[in-house]
């Protein structure tokens, strides 16, 4: 289980955004995608997720390995949290027992009759992520997972994480926030500007006094 990345070139709204971006994730790691604000992290993984064309380059993994969960939870409001959780778990082909999984190690157990609508900004993130789980995918790419999540929260994803990676999985993470995942590798994705002129991420002259 492996995702190799090659020479990727990848834009947003037309506009080239990164390039000439080559790396490698194996089973068991986690890479954490770094550089300031409109560099193009969300863009990668959007891209890597199959949401939108890659301008150039070669991506190869297995098939069916990518889950994504992005700002957006992609929760049905009309559906309970179980419901949402075995609605995907349906999909995946994953049974009763992932569901249960799930709810337990986002600590959901109790909120597992309330519809996802009446969900607050938090528990709906632990949902969202909840959904990762019940995928039963091999690589999470994850943009700011940790987003509207409290302190108890954040160390519980934390150790998610962890167990997926202590399991063979892998994630590709945008965060700010400290996984506590000491083994994690870091991808600077400022070196891989695109140099057109018209790149949105390329540094302007904010960046250059604020950044
Ligand atoms: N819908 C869009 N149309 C055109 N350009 C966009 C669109 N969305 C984002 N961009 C631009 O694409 C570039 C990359 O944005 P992206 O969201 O990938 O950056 P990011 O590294 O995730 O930023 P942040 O740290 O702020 O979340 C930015 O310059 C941004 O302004």
């Amino acid at each position: 289980m492996e995702m190799i990345v090659e020479d990727l070139a990848v834009a947003r709204g037309g506009v080239p955004v990164l390039e000439g971006l080559s790396f490698r994730l194996a089973a068991g790691q986690a890479l954490i995608l770094r550089g300031p604000n409109g560099v193009g992290k969300t863009t990668l993984l959007r891209t890597l997720a199959g949401l939108q064309p890659a301008l150039g380059g070669r991506v190869s993994l297995p098939a069916e390995s990518l889950a994504y969960a992005a700002h957006a939870d992609g929760l049905k409001a009309v559906l309970s949290v179980e419901e949402n959780l075995r609605f995907w778990a349906a999909i995946h082909g994953t049974g009763t027992d992932a569901v249960e999984a799930a709810l337990e190690a986002m600590d959901l157990r109790a909120l597992r009759g309330r519809m996802a609508a009446n969900l607050s900004a938090g528990q709906k993130r632990r949902l969202g992520l909840a959904r990762l789980l019940v995928t039963g995918r091999a690589i999470w790419l994850l943009d700011e997972p940790t987003v509207s999540l409290d302190a108890g929260s954040v160390a519980l994803f934390g150790a998610v994480v962890r167990a997926h990676l202590a399991g063979g999985g892998a994630a590709l993470m945008a965060t700010h926030i400290d996984l506590g995942l000491a083994e994690a590798g870091v991808l600077d994705l400022t070196p891989f500007r695109a140099r057109s002129p018209m790149a949105g991420g390329r540094v302007g002259a904010f960046d250059e006094a604020f950044g």
